[in-house]
């Protein structure tokens, strides 16, 4: 098939790689030029385990062009992806501005059948907005199409190719038909294209992710209460998980979700809840917790060092809002470090990938090592935010020489309890005593 992908993102990126390496021809349009011309000279524009391969192969065998504009990128196409940012508007609502110039636009080139769809994650009523956008200038028939992308960062190659399910919202019959030869290759597994009507998807989206946040809320309050009577937050994971109609997956409490799409899409949830005059209070209770979990190691860190940080150097393992990805989007490492810094303490960070992204905002303000060992260096204390695999087992006999104080605030969980005893370390953790 000839498919067009507006939005070059992240999801954008995965979703016309993909639809590539399953053959069809894609083209790829971004607004933004220097992304292009780094897409031209054959270099992906985000770190995504996999999908560099994918990227190659299918730049050099020709299935994969990339430009600038729109019109040149939609000609012939038989469905055209809509993969731009809905980002937060100040009131919490999803912007669709992104989304609705690009309908905007399409109604002026349109000149043949096609079935645009919104794969961003838009509210409820988006692809009526869409509709009306291009339908007030089209002079082609067209349909739009809701179809939810329920990717994750850092695996996202592998949801894409074989997703759980695909959901798609649409009422017209010749749309189905286009979606299902579209997405024939990659639900042959048996994974199943759920079919429903727009407002549905729309809101299959936000329910899921939602479900999911609350899902990881919930544990974070088993472990809030673990804490104060003495019970162990991992064991009841285990306890839990084991029953099917819970389920093991999502269940980690840590330091809070973060990202680009939880923190967005339960607040957006709630605002067409408001905007429907409902109150849906489990909402309103997921951020409020959430929010609280973010900062939940800095009454450890401020009570050990008996409320003053100044002079003291803390070593932070873990910068992106979860491994496998450079993302630091919402990611509770930033504010946890913006707060040492306003307490007075010096910060020295390592992060496998994301680094780079974090020296666009903290510039100087903190020190870049290029190992996790050279950020422990003199180190008063270690905090951990981010679960990358090389954290898990590291040299604890190295770190106890490297630390001024043997003292790990650990918000992922990562260590047994009893290798820390062993090991003679002060450890804070989640949901679990404290090792002193
Ligand atoms: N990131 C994820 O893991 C993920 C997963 C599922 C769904 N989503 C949803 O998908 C949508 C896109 O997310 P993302 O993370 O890929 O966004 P992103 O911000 O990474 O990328 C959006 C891209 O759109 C481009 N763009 C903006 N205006 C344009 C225009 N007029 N024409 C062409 N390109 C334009 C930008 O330059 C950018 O490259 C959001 O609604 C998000 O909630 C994201
Ligand atoms: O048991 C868990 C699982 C996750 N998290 C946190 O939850 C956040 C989100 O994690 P994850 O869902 O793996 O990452 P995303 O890439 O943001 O993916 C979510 O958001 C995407 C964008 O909408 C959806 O497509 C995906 O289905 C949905 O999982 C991260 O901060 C994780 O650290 C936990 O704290 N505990």
């Amino acid at each position: 098939m000839k498919i067009a992908v507006v939005g070059t993102g992240y999801v954008g990126l995965v979703t016309g790689t993909c639809f590539a390496e399953t053959g069809n021809q894609v083209f790829c349009v971004d607004i933004d030029a220097k992304k292009v011309e780094r897409m031209l000279n054959g270099e992906i524009p985000i770190y995504e385990p996999g999908l560099d391969v994918l990227f190659d192969r299918n730049v050099a065998e020709g299935r994969l062009q990339f430009t600038t504009n729109l019109a040149e990128g939609i000609k012939d196409a038989e469905v055209i992806f809509l993969a731009l940012p809905t980002p937060p508007g100040e009131d919490g609502s999803a912007d669709l501005k992104y989304i609705l110039k690009v309908a905007d636009d399409l109604g002026h080139i349109l000149d043949k059948y096609a079935v645009i769809i919104d794969k961003s994650t838009v509210p409820v009523g988006t692809a009526e907005k869409v509709h009306a956008a291009i339908a007030k200038n089209a002079k082609v028939e067209f349909d739009v199409v809701s179809n939810p992308e329920f990717l994750r960062e850092g695996v996202a190659v592998e949801d894409f190719m074989k997703p759980d399910r695909v959901v798609v919202g649409t009422t017209s019959e010749k749309a189905k038909k286009v979606m299902e030869k579209l997405y024939a290759p990659l639900v042959r597994q048996g994974n199943p294209v759920i079919f429903m009507d727009e407002r549905s998807a729309e809101m299959t989206k936000y329910a899921a992710n939602s479900f999911l946040a609350m899902k990881i809320t919930f544990m974070n309050e088993i472990a809030n209460l673990c804490e104060k009577v003495g019970a162990n937050v991992d064991d009841i994971r285990r306890g839990i998980g084991t029953d099917s109609r819970i389920g093991k997956r999502f269940l980690f409490a840590g330091i809070g979700y973060g990202g680009s799409c939880f923190p967005k899409d339960v607040q957006a949830l709630a605002k067409t809840s408001a905007d429907y005059d409902y109150d849906f209070r489990i909402l309103k209770s997921v951020m409020e917790v959430n929010y609280d979990q973010k900062k939940k190691l800095l009454p450890m860190v401020n009570n050990f060092f008996d409320n003053d940080l100044k002079g003291k150097t803390i070593a932070v393992w873990g910068l992106a809002f979860k491994p496998y990805t450079d993302d630091i989007r919402e990611a509770p490492a930033l504010e946890n470090i913006e707060a040492l810094l306003e307490a007075g303490a010096t910060v020295t960070v390592y992060d496998p990938e994301a680094m780079e992204n974090v020296k666009g905002i903290l510039g100087d303000k903190v020190t870049f090592c290029h190992t996790p060992y050279a950020a422990l260096d003199d180190a008063d204390a270690l905090m951990i935010f981010t679960e990358w695999p090389q954290f898990r087992t590291p040299e604890f006999e190295k770190m106890g020489k490297l630390l001024k104080n043997k003292v790990i605030f650990d918000g992922r969980n990562l260590y047994e309890l009893s290798t820390m005893r062993e090991m003679g370390y002060t450890y804070f953790s989640i949901g679990r005593e404290k090792v002193s």
